[in-house]
Formats: C-alpha cells, sequence, structure tokens
C-alpha cells in the first residue's frame, strides 16, 4: 500500500501577503515637521538596533535607533485608519497599546529577513506599522521594504528551501505608511547614502499595536477605539 502523504512534504503553498499601504499619509507640513524632528535626534540618542530587543548583531541588523521617539499626530493618523485596517488584515486591535520607536538606516545599513513576532517571541504585538521619511530627492538608494510571500505550512522549517522564497519589494517613500501583521516575514534592503550624512538617512517610525501586558496595565495610552 502506497502511504505516501497526499501532499509531499518539500511542497511549499505560496499566499501574498497583505500589506496596507497609505502614501502621503500626513500630507505636509505634518510630514516634513516629523522628518525635521527625526533629523534633529542627537547622535547620541540613537544606539545601535537591536534583535529581539535584547542582542546587538551587525550581521543581521545594522542601523540606529531611538525607543522613546514620540510622535502623537502619527498615532492619532492611525487610528483614523484603523477600522480599515484590521478589516482588511483580519485582526482585532481592541484596547491595544502602541510600542514604537524611530530607525535611522544610513550608508550600508539593513536589516535581514525575521518576523517582528511569532509563537515564542513578543506574541502581544498584534499589528506592524512602518511610516518613512526622508528628505527630497531622495538621498539614498535601496532600503526597499522585502515582503516575503507565506510559505506553508508555517513554522515548520521543513517546508521549501528559503532561496525558493517569492517576494515585492516596497519603496521606503517619504510620508508612506505601510501595516501588516507581525509573523509576515520581511526585511529592509541595504542601503547606499553617497552622502552619509546623518540628514540624508532613511528614517522610519516603526513599531506595533499591541495587547495589553496585564502587569503594566494602565500605563501606556491606548491606540483607536477603546472597548465599550
Ligand atoms: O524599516 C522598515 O522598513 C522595517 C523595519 C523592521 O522590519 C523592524 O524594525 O522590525
Ligand atoms: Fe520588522
Amino acid at each position: 500500500m502506497d502511504d505516501r502523504p497526499a501532499v509531499s512534504t518539500d511542497a511549499v503553498w505560496r499566499l501574498p501577503v497583505t500589506v496596507c499601504r497609505i502614501t502621503q499619509f500626513l500630507g505636509e507640513p505634518t510630514a516634513g515637521a516629523l522628518l525635521e524632528r527625526a533629523i534633529a535626534c542627537a547622535d547620541d540618542t540613537l544606539k545601535p538596533s537591536m534583535i529581539r530587543d535584547r542582542e546587538v548583531d551587525p550581521d543581521y541588523r545594522r542601523s540606529r535607533s531611538r525607543g522613546d521617539f514620540a510622535a502623537p499626530e502619527l498615532m492619532a493618523a492611525i487610528g483614523e485608519v484603523l477600522e480599515a485596517v484590521e478589516h482588511t488584515l483580519g485582526v482585532s486591535c481592541h484596547n491595544t497599546e502602541p510600542d514604537c520607536s524611530l530607525n535611522v538606516h544610513n550608508d550600508g545599513d539593513f536589516y535581514r529577513s525575521h518576523q517582528d513576532s511569532d509563537m515564542r517571541f513578543a506574541p502581544r504585538r498584534l499589528l506592524t506599522f512602518v511610516y518613512y521619511l526622508h528628505r527630497t530627492p531622495r538621498p539614498f538608494d535601496g532600503g526597499e521594504l522585502r515582503m516575503f510571500d507565506a510559505a506553508l505550512p508555517l513554522h515548520t522549517g521543513t517546508a521549501g528551501r528559503w532561496q525558493e522564497r517569492t517576494w515585492r519589494d516596497w519603496e521606503p517613500e517619504h510620508d508612506s505608511i505601510v501595516f501588516f501583521l507581525p509573523t509576515a516575514w520581511h526585511e529592509v534592503r541595504p542601503v547606499s547614502c553617497p552622502s552619509k550624512r546623518h540628514a540624508d538617512s532613511r528614517f522610519a517610525i516603526n513599531g506595533w499595536l499591541c495587547s495589553p501586558d496585564p502587569a503594566n496595565r494602565g500605563s501606556l495610552s491606548s491606540v483607536g477605539r477603546t472597548a465599550p
């Protein structure tokens, strides 16, 4: 009797990952003012970006970050579009709390393929957002956000080889925002910034809407609607 499974264990089922992207999200002059605030972050407030919130690994991620960058105008605008994003991505962000930082990519910087959360790491992250800022004309090349198509079955480690993955690249255009599920695989393609000047960097305000930490209840402001 042939007892092979009906679908070979090598089979990979590809599903394009949904990305909600909005251009001219804040409009000028709001976006320009936010860019100037990002540029004004002094060198000593930016620290090497970490992976998994705790390690610096320059083979995996090279950029600089500031964890306490406040952007209330961005959070308010996210609140305005949240219902449509939730509907499209099939996620509910009721009572979530924002966790966001400023990430700065300059010449040679990148972030290799990763998930922002999985079953073990940061499971409270329900929705990823990345809002981009840069000077005009764009003073760098590269730095696209590469979103990999889902390869099912997910998380098995045996399903297909990494090299066989398919993807779509998204331009990190000034005043654009993308939303996607934190379990989606993605990377930041290497940035080439010939001037190497801080003001010419690829700036991103990047974060997550997280389900509340029971240990921390009420300490952060929530985004969007609250439960009745
Ligand atoms: O800057 C981007 O386009 C994405 C950054 C990212 O993936 C992250 O910080 O987890
Ligand atoms: Fe990420």
